[in-house]
């Protein structure tokens, strides 16, 4: 179907708003009165840009406080329609948005609504243009999209038609199926958004908190069905007030618009990118750093063996079990310090994982190869880390690990080793885009977002997985961005023995992040432990927590640039990733990050 944006959702002067929402694939847009009236640009030129640059002009909006005044009032609210009807002819744009009225004087009058909505389609009729009505979640009388359209039935012009809104109505809780009586062809339009679920006013909600389909908590794919049910063939426009997207680049914005209509007509059936193909593990995570000795210490003392060495460039592997980090010293990589780089995941189908990533809109990066190097497909997440699609040991597949040559060092046993999670920091206006690229482009499964509170400010986390937890990516945003605590990323390794893995890593001279005592003293009070089980956690910094399937314990290593690593012993099925002890675990390295340095 047609893609449409409104210019409120992205950032800039019109004229940017117009070139990003172009260059993301839009078909068309709906122009906002207050982007106009702040261009420069006269309705015809901008209805020659919008040419130009390939774009309708599906929409002119709001018209506000036109319905169920006292008549004196709505000859006024006339007027204006007679110009804005005269202004639309210059942009070329036939359907005006009439939203239902919030004004004090409107009176709850449905009889006196329909005449007066009749009477400016009437108007509308003359100057060739469409009234879509849309039901405000906070309209004064008619706040319903049910009773809106009961309100445009019983007018019964066929220049008044409705305009659906999926954050209204869903976030008024009404049942979307009523929207299959509504008669496709009186369905003038349809904005879509979604939004997180918050418990607060529905105002305040809308202005600032919306998001596109796909990053909150709504059902916008199940709304859609009932909308296609109905007959409606007009575009899917995105209509999404969001405080951070009026903050970021229009360009990347309208991207991840694109991708979030993309997957939504997936899932409602309209359109059948390359499916994807979850990744089954992680492969390796790549670290990036001017100096290896640092680093390569703490991988040492957790027991991880350098094995292989790339043929072509200098890059480590170390492994243990199944855990595999590549130190990559390369030169264009000096700058940042040491960080995380890439992440090799495991995937059953690497050509088809990049070729839906690719559909997805996600950056295809270019392939850093020398010749007889295994193909190795990679995009890049919004955050700029390198996803590699890649096979380890499969039949039929290359092996990534062809590039790289053996050391023969042993590695240490420990055959339950690998990554666990691994938890990334992402730029303060991409969350949301983050956890979209990974749930679209990746088919992994956002998890509930949690509120993690630092000493110095509020992280805001939230897991994206596989069903069966072979891939678990933890996206973390929050805090200045001058924090280095709060934008350290993690890899948590997984253990069967983490006290054995704690003990070995403190007896060959790692650090361990020491926790405070209060912490140990709180433990007691909310568990029963076995005899001198808490006396080992409080002697090497182990935190503890339990859910409805198992338990969880975990301890952290120092932070070198900003990398540190985590041990974590699932047992029983436990889910989390210790969210309740991450306050503890933040202050305390803010407390040690004096002295140990980055
Ligand atoms: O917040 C508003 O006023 C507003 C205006 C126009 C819309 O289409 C809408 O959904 C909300
Ligand atoms: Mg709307």
């Amino acid at each position: 179907m047609r893609t449409s944006i409104a210019t409120v959702s992205l950032s800039g002067s019109l004229t940017e708003k117009l070139t990003a929402a172009s260059l993301a694939g839009f078909d068309g847009v709906e122009i906002f009165e207050n982007d106009l009236l702040a261009s420069p640009l006269t309705p015809e030129e901008v209805r020659a840009r919008c040419a130009d640059l390939g774009l309708t002009i599906d929409l002119y909006q709001p018209m506000r406080d036109v319905e169920a005044l006292p008549e004196e009032e709505f000859a006024r609210a006339l007027r204006r329609a007679r110009h804005k009807f005269e202004l639309m002819r210059r942009l070329g744009a036939d359907t005006v948005l009439v939203c239902s009225s919030v004004s004090p004087h409107a009176v709850d009058d449905d009889a006196l609504a329909a005449e007066q909505l009749s009477r400016l389609a009437d108007l509308a009729e003359d100057h060739g243009v469409r009234v879509a009505y849309e039901a405000l979640a906070w309209g004064r009388h008619i706040s319903t999209y049910d009773h809106a359209w009961h309100v445009v039935e019983s007018a019964g012009h066929p220049a008044l038609g409705t305009c659906l809104d999926s954050f209204h109505i869903l976030s008024r809780g009404s049942d979307p199926k009523g929207i299959e009586v509504i008669p496709g062809e009186k369905i003038f339009f349809l904005q879509l958004a979604d939004a997180p679920l918050l418990a607060m006013d529905v105002l305040q909600w809308s202005r600032h908190y919306r998001c596109f389909p796909g990053q909150g908590g709504f059902d916008v794919a199940g709304l859609l069905r009932h909308v296609l049910r109905a007959g409606y063939d007009g575009p899917l426009s995105l209509e999404v007030f969001n405080d951070v997207f009026r903050q970021s680049e229009a360009g990347p914005t309208a991207v991840d618009a694109q991708r979030s209509l993309l997957t939504l007509q997936e899932t409602a059936g309209l359109a059948a990118p390359p499916a994807p193909a979850p990744p089954t593990g992680v492969a390796f995570a790549e670290l990036v750093t001017p100096d290896a000795a640092p680093v390569t210490a703490v991988l040492g003392a957790l027991g991880f063996a350098r094995t292989a060495r790339h043929r072509g460039k200098p890059v480590d592997l170390w492994q243990r079990g199944d855990a595999r980090v590549l130190v990559n010293t390369g030169p264009a990589e000096r700058r940042d310090g040491t960080r995380l780089a890439a992440v090799g995941l495991e995937s059953p189908d690497p050509a088809g994982a990049a070729g839906r990533a690719e559909a997805l809109l996600a950056p295809v990066l270019p392939r850093r190869r020398a010749p007889g190097d295994a193909p190795l497909e990679a995009v890049a997440a919004p955050d700029g880390t390198e996803l590699f699609f890649c096979a380890t040991e499969r039949p039929g597949l290359p092996d990534w690990r062809a590039d790289f040559e053996d050391t023969g060092a042993p590695a240490e046993a420990g055959a339950a080793w690998r990554v666990d999670h691994l938890s990334l920091t992402q730029p303060w206006h991409q969350f949301d885009e983050a956890v979209l690229f990974h749930r679209g482009v990746l088919g992994l499964r956002p998890q509930e977002s949690v509120d993690v509170a630092d000493p110095y400010g509020l992280l805001r986390s939230r897991a994206v997985t596989t069903d069966d937890g072979g891939v678990r990516i933890v996206l973390t945003v929050g805090a200045a961005p001058t924090d280095d605590t709060a934008h350290a990323q993690h890899i948590a390794l997984a253990t069967d023995d983490v006290v054995a893995a704690a003990r070995r890593f403190r007896a060959a001279g790692g650090p361990l992040l020491p926790i405070p005592g209060n912490y140990h003293d709180d433990l007691a009070a909310r568990f029963e432990f076995a005899d001198g089980e808490l006396e080992t956690y409080r002697e090497l910094g182990i935190l503890y927590d339990r859910d409805a399937h198992g338990t969880f314990r975990h301890c952290y290593t120092h932070t070198v640039g900003r990398i540190f690593f985590e041990l974590v012993q699932r047992d029983g099925g436990y889910r989390g990733y210790g969210a309740a002890n991450a306050p503890v675990r933040l202050a305390a390295q803010h407390a040690v990050r004096g002295f140990t340095g980055g």
